[in-house]
């Protein structure tokens, strides 16, 4: 009797199916994506690259829930979820994605703990959040531990070098426990050396973690260090290398 091989599929976790999108300015049409197919499977890290302008931005919003597509599905396992209602499509977001920029965004006015609290302040009712405080603190701290910043919890933004604000932005991104991590640009404001550290804890996340992870980069360097390259072209994803 033969012995049936069993091959383990990857299983596809976040996908964009012939997506187009046209940004209206005015009475014109800018449009952006051509018909743009990806899939990334679970706990994959593949890196989109592409000249400035070619859409790898807007791509990274049409996958995390932040702009809609104005053709073609987004794709979370086997759910179409870019045509749920404003309200679950909210709700998803928070709860399935972290989202990391260029710039971190922190919130100025906050401490480095407070900044990474902040998404469990927006998602828990006042009495729930107070209620888990003393838990999610601890939560924070120890995240803050595994990015390295466990001397800086009560320093501000203001305070804090760019990597460090790479590090209490990623730390923000994981409080909520996402199962994918969108990055745009996230060593695109620091040196060498300090973007090569903040992929090094993004790999890490990704590898030790299983965190899926899809970053935006014009930097082929950094783009290489994840698994799996694709490029923007003329609105156009094309594939590149796949790391052995
Ligand atoms: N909200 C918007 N309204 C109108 N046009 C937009 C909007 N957002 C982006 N665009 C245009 O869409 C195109 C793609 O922008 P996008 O930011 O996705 O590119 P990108 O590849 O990420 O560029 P970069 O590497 O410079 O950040 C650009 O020409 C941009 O001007």
């Amino acid at each position: 009797m033969e012995t049936a091989e069993i091959i383990k599929m990857p299983q596809r976790h976040i996908a964009a199916i012939a997506v187009e999108k046209a940004y209206r300015k005015g009475d014109h049409k800018i449009p952006v994506l051509h018909g743009v197919n990806i899939d990334v499977n679970r706990g994959e890290f593949v890196s989109i690259v592409g000249q400035s302008g070619s859409g790898k931005s807007t791509l990274l919003h049409l996958l995390g829930l932040l702009d809609a597509p104005s053709v073609g599905e987004i794709h979370l396992d086997s759910q179409r979820i870019d045509d749920l209602s404003a309200k679950s499509r909210d709700e998803l977001r928070n709860r399935v994605f972290g989202f990391i920029f260029q710039f971190y965004h922190l919130l100025p006015e906050l401490s480095v703990i407070e900044n990474v609290l902040s998404p469990l302040m927006i998602r828990h009712s006042l009495l729930g959040y107070l209620r888990r405080k003393k838990q999610f603190q601890n939560e924070a701290r120890e995240l803050l531990d595994r990015v390295g910043l466990s001397h800086r919890l009560t320093h501000r933004p203001s305070e804090l070098s760019g990597g460090e604000m790479q590090r209490a932005a990623i730390a923000r991104a994981l409080i909520g426990k996402p199962e994918v991590l969108l990055a745009d640009e996230p060593t695109g404001n620091l040196d060498a050396t300090t973007g090569g550290e903040i992929m090094d804890l993004l790999r890490k996340l990704n590898e030790e973690e299983g965190l899926t992870i899809v970053m935006v980069t014009h930097d082929n360097v950094i783009a290489e260090q994840a698994g799996r390259t694709v490029r923007l072209r003329e609105g156009r994803l094309e594939k590149l290398a796949e790391a052995a």
